[in-house]
């Protein structure tokens, strides 16, 4: 493509060479920069991007972005933009020749429940065969072929040449997570959205957002981008300001829920251990659901998907039997199947609020006691603090002891968290057991366990690493749990 018909509708200066050079890729990374490129530098959170361009142009660049003004002896066409990240975005969607236009695109956002409800989703519209593309924490899928995300959301570069994919695979629908930083940093700009979906927002993520209402604002950003149908939980209080914030826009606002008056909602739930039935009340009838995994969290969750599908028009039949064909999903309320007395539960819960709702199913059917392993990765300062504090507390009151351990640490010292959670464990007279080494940690939990206990391990769900410094260190909980099983006789505590 040439690169005057690509940059056509962008604002810029040229500061060197022409605008009549093909161009045959981008680039946001040096690293993956190829013959013809252009490459757009872009400031980031640990290293200067316009720090590469030499190599950028080593390696083939013929052009490059640039939001500073940059000191570099080339002939190579330069081009100066206010922001670019945000010029990333338009470039990528113009070279891949916009491809959300030609899918119906849904994105679902919120703190928790996304990657859960996308799966929901993704299972009823195959179940109307329609051919559904989904990007999000557990990877993309197109068709048969399932692809590795280093993010949620992915770089829009990487986000369009995925929706490029699916154009190519005939997809029909795209279902993808938004995460609250794809919004911020324009990962999701220049992409048509059909559906919004918004499912809750508590307190996380606040290393990068401040403040709960500049994340808040991050998340609405999807509600104005989103053209057919706003659908959003109004029995979380943020979600109920929003449903009110964008009632009067164009898109039509669906709202779903229990508690609040709501256009979708479910009435005589039943919880067991492994699975919730509701009825699922919708303006074309009620029909009755079953979801295999337990808890009030899949009732909002399921009701989500079924408000969105409803919304595209998917029979309630297929509504119904899409969502009881998912058995479980990866890490979410999974038990590890053992040939033991007590139950082994691996869960995805990271933040205060999805533990508290997590621990209230446990508690639920819990015969015996509540053994919880978890950890907090929680922001340096203030919002950190406050995650741990609120973490601990949940433990204090839900399990009968707490096993305190590090969950991703990064850069931060995992000791100092612990004394944080055990400060606020303590407060709340919680019984608890610090261990740094999280195998060490879950190694302890099943030692103390008896017949009808219940170990709830919270916080890495699909995760197989651990995060200490910025060495990722290969660590799988239901290998961990497994192998310590079989080898209990070694490490049974008294
Ligand atoms: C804090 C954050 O969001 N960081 C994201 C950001 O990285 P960054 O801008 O800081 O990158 P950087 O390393 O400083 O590099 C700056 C630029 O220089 C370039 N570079 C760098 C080195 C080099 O040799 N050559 C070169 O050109 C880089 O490619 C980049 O363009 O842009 C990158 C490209 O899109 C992301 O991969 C990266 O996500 C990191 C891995 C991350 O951990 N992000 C998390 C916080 C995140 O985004 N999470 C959300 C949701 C989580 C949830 O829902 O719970 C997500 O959507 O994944
Ligand atoms: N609707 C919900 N309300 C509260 N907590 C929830 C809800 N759905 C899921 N959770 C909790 O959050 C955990 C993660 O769920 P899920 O992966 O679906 O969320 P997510 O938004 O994709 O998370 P992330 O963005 O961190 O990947 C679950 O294991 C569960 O403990």
């Amino acid at each position: 493509m040439l690169l005057s018909k690509l940059i056509n509708n962008l604002e810029y200066t040229l500061t060197s060479g022409s605008l009549e050079v093909e161009i045959s890729s981008i680039a946001y990374d040096s690293r993956r920069v190829a013959e013809n490129s252009i490459f757009v530098a872009v400031t980031g959170f640990s290293v200067d991007g316009h720090k590469f361009i030499d190599m950028a142009i080593k390696n083939g660049a013929k052009a490059i972005v640039v939001e500073k003004d940059i000191c570099v002896e080339t002939d190579v066409t330069i081009i100066k933009v206010k922001d670019t990240r945000n010029v990333l975005a338009k470039l990528s969607a113009l070279f891949f020749d916009n491809p959300t236009s030609k899918f119906n695109l849904i994105g679902v956002t919120g703190t928790n429940g996304k990657t859960s409800v996308t799966y929901l989703l993704k299972a009823i519209y195959d179940r109307a065969n329609r051919t559904t593309g989904l990007i999000g924490t557990n990877g993309t899928i197109i068709k048969n072929q399932s692809i590795k995300n280093k993010n949620t959301t992915p770089e829009s570069l990487d986000l369009q040449q995925l929706f490029s994919n699916m154009v190519a695979a005939n997809t029909s629908d795209c279902i993808m997570e938004v995460s609250s930083h794809s919004l911020s940093l324009d990962r999701v700009a220049y992409s048509n959205f059909n559906v919004g979906i918004f499912t809750n927002l508590t307190p996380d993520h606040l290393e990068l957002h401040k403040s709960m209402e500049e994340y808040f604002r991050a998340k609405a950003k999807l509600f104005y981008l989103s053209t057919d149908f706003n659908i959003i939980n109004v029995d979380d209080p943020y979600g109920k300001r929003l449903a009110d914030e964008v009632r009067n826009l164009n898109t039509k606002l669906i709202t779903y829920g229990i508690n609040n008056e709501a256009d979708i909602y479910a009435s005589n739930i039943e919880y067991s251990s492994d699975s919730v039935t509701y009825i699922a009340n919708t303006p074309k009838g009620q029909i009755s659901i079953k979801v295999n995994i337990p808890g009030v969290i899949y009732v909002y969750n399921s009701l989500a998907a079924i408000a969105c599908a409803y919304c595209n028009n998917i029979s309630l039949k297929d509504i119904q039997t899409g969502i009881s064909s998912v058995k479980g999903i990866k890490g979410r309320f999974e038990i590890v199947p053992t040939n033991k007395d007590f139950t082994v539960i691996i869960d995805f819960a990271h933040t205060e609020d999805g533990l508290q709702k997590a621990l209230t199913t446990v508690k639920q059917f819990a015969k015996g006691r509540i053994i919880l392993v978890f950890g907090v990765y929680a922001a340096p300062g203030e919002e950190g603090s406050d995650k741990r504090w609120g973490m601990g507390k949940v433990a204090a009151e839900y399990a009968d002891i707490a096993i305190v351990t590090s969950d991703n640490p990064k850069e931060q010292d995992p000791v100092s968290i612990i004394e944080d959670i055990v400060e606020s464990i303590k407060v709340h007279n919680g019984e608890f057991k610090a261990i740094v080494d999280r195998k060490e940690a879950i190694k302890y939990a099943i030692g103390i366990s008896q017949k009808d206990d219940i170990i709830f391990i919270a916080g890495k769900g699909h995760e197989t690493t651990q995060i200490i410094g910025t060495e990722e260190i290969p660590f799988n909980e239901k290998e961990i749990v497994t192998e310590t099983i079989n080898n209990s006789g070694e490490i049974k505590i008294s």
